[in-house]
């Protein structure tokens, strides 16, 4: 039996339905993959519980009684002297600053497992030197959910570019959030702000929901794709159109801004009634890998096209390669969501302790 201890960061829409589906999955793993998962940590933006506490109620009570602020070196200190076999940090946070912690977590035993798309969409300075940090200390870094949460979509750009077929372009609806509302938008008639609460109702969002409609989310996950295909780019070459109207931007608090969220009907009705009769809107990502250009933008689409066709929170990726010709390689489903995004998370903690000894 292979033992395996899983530090978490970050208890939202993500993180906590995480650990619902490690308890639920926990004695399948033992029994068919001789995988014993085991969380001994868990923390949020403040706050820490570790399972030394636990009075054995549910892990949300037992952290809303026993938990308290923490240091990351705490964290690394009470692993470091459990000595454990295996352990592995998951990044479900969307956090700049737990990034920086990354360095110190791989040099003191931890494998990395990450929802959260900065680490991957900082300067290459940074990418780089994580990627030498990993190699130094024999460590894993797995992100799946980085690109269409729990869809394979960073595998199969990968396994094509390691198979030494050409990918030229690779387009797409890359946001589920973006997609639900869009969908929803073009098809009804509700105003633009109540699409948007409804998606962050439903965990669809960032947890700034302008890191979606400015457009950042789509790139980075462009950006990811792109670095995965071995492009020398940083995320200042990126051509976005934001969605966020000026007043509203990032000098504007969060609160501010879902207090003045009825802002962004009058524009987005008008772009509505610029569409053509069989038209919707679409908010895509382009990666032309020849020229090494990639753009986000919102554009109008045949209802009838593949893109035009989306329901629900589906992403669409279409991976253009020399072997696939015209017809691209097509991955479709949930773009987003948590319990798509979790079971992404624990396919790559599964993959990730298959390959330890
Ligand atoms: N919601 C979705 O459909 C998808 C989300 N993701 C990614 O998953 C991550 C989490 O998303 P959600 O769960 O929706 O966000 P959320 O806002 O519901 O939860 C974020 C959690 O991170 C914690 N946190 C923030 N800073 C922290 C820090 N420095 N240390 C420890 N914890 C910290 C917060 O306290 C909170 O518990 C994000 O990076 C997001 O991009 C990826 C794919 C899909
Ligand atoms: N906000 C993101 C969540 C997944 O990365 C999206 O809408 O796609």
């Amino acid at each position: 039996m292979k033992k395996i201890h899983i530090v978490i960061f970050g208890i939202g829409n993500v993180g906590s339905t995480l650990i619902d589906q490690i308890n639920k999955a926990k004695s399948r793993l033992r029994r068919e993959q001789s995988i014993d998962v085991h969380i001994p940590i868990v923390a949020n933006s403040r706050l820490v519980f570790f399972e030394d506490n636990s009075m054995t109620n549910t892990w949300e009570c037992d952290f809303s009684r026993f938990s308290n602020p923490y240091q990351m070196d705490e964290i690394i200190q009470y692993i470091n002297e459990k000595k454990y076999d295996h352990v592995i940090a998951v990044d479900a946070t969307a956090s700049s600053d737990f990034v920086q912690h990354y360095n110190a977590l791989i040099q003191n035993g931890f494998h990395i497992v990450s929802a959260n798309k900065i680490a991957n969409t900082l300067a290459l300075d940074f990418y780089d030197a994580l990627r030498q940090n990993l190699k130094d200390n024999n460590k894993k870094f797995l992100y799946e959910t980085n690109v269409g949460a729990g869809l394979p979509i960073i595998e199969t750009v990968r396994n094509v570019y390691n198979s030494g077929d050409t990918i030229s372009k690779i387009r797409g609806v890359f946001s589920g959030s973006l997609s639900y509302m869009f969908n929803k938008f073009s098809s009804e008639d509700v105003p633009f702000s109540e699409v948007l609460s409804k998606a962050e109702a439903l965990g669809l969002t960032e947890p700034d929901a302008r890191e979606d409609l400015s457009g950042n989310d789509v790139a980075r996950k462009l950006l990811i794709l792109a670095r995965e295909l071995n492009l020398k780019v940083e995320f200042q070459q990126i051509h976005i159109e934001s969605l966020v109207p000026k007043q509203l931007n990032g000098k504007t608090s969060l609160n501010q801004f879902k207090s003045r969220i009825k802002e962004l009907d009058q524009p987005f009705g008008e772009r509505k009634l610029s569409l053509q009769k069989d038209q919707v809107l679409r908010y895509i990502g382009e990666l032309n890998v020849a020229d090494e250009t990639l753009e986000v933008k919102l554009v109008s689409e045949e209802k009838e096209s593949a893109l035009g066709q989306l329901k629900g929170s589906d992403s669409l990726f279409e991976i253009f390669t020399e072997a696939y010709g015209d017809q691209p390689l097509v991955i479709q489903g949930a773009g987003a969501g948590k319990e798509v995004t979790a079971r992404g998370l624990l396919s790559d903690i599964i993959k990730l302790s298959n390959q330890l000894h």
